[in-house]
């Protein structure tokens, strides 16, 4: 997909641990998204502007290039090591939906992160995600077989009797027990407020987390990190050319 004119088109970049993700805008609409494996060989768009967020290791392309970093990000008491993912997602959740936020992130890892009525970091948390829970039994057991991720929007049998079913069990069980607990914990201090499912496998858990008394302001948002490289880029053009107040 490229750009058919339009002055404002831009491209934004999410440069993760298991993809790259386009997000293709003319100013701040975003008018198409694509999808590739992180390890594939990129060829990047010439000519275009390119604002990127580098959370894994695909190298990055050359020329019109702004590498989003931690300090482009207006919210406070973000730490030195946060992933420029988490804090990017934390800032379009609470400009788009609204303080006190909290993102689930379900991407190579599972990420949560969350900020208070200020838009300030309140703290979160990391465990491997589905994908990687998976491979790593198959990578540090003798006999486990690889799971490999599955779309199905069913649930598997708790109680499995096959060996691929009880590894899908095991993941999700725990990980939809573990997330519920989470969010139960935030709405103690944040009762009001969204809390966003987002990355690969965000879908999936969002329809998951929906059912069985779901929290009221669950949503999920695939975009969230996208959204926050637009809202860096609009800083930085707001900065460059600030509005003349007639
Ligand atoms: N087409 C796919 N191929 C592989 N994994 C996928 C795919 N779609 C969703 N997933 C799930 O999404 C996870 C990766 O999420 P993603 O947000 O793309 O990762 P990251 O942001 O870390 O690159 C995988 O671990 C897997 O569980
Ligand atoms: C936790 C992450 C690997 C998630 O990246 P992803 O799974 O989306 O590729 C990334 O946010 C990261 O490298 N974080 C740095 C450590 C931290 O956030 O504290
Ligand atoms: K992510």
């Amino acid at each position: 997909m490229s750009f058919e004119g339009g002055t404002d088109g831009w491209l934004a970049a999410v440069l993760g641990n298991t993809h790259v993700r386009w997000g293709w805008f003319q100013g701040q609409t975003l008018v198409g998204v694509e999808c590739f494996p992180a390890q594939q060989g990129l060829s990047w768009p010439e000519d275009t502007e390119i604002w990127l967020a580098q959370v894994g290791s695909t190298p990055l392309p050359t020329g019109l290039v702004h590498p989003v970093q931690l300090q482009d990000i207006p919210l406070q008491k973000l730490y030195p090591s946060l992933g420029l993912d988490r804090a990017l997602a934390l800032w379009a959740a609470g400009i788009h939906y609204g303080w006190p936020c909290l993102v689930i992130d379900a991407g190579t890892a599972l990420t949560l992160t969350g900020a208070d009525g200020a838009g300030s970091l309140v703290g979160g948390a990391i465990l491997p995600g589905l994908g990687l829970q998976a491979r790593s039994l198959r990578e540090h057991t003798a006999r486990l077989p690889q799971v490999d991720w599955d779309p199905d929007p069913a649930l598997p049998p708790r109680w499995a009797n096959d060996t691929p079913t009880a590894i899908r069990s095991g993941i999700v069980y725990t990980l939809l027990a573990g997330l519920r607990d989470f969010i139960a914990d935030w709405r103690q201090t944040f009762a009001k407020g969204p809390v966003l499912l987002t990355g690969g496998d965000g879908e999936w858990l969002y329809s998951h987390l929906q059912n069985r008394a779901a929290d009221p302001n669950l949503r999920w948002d695939p975009h969230l990190v996208l959204w926050g490289i637009a809202q860096c880029r609009r800083l930085k053009h707001l900065a460059r050319n600030p509005l003349r107040i007639k």
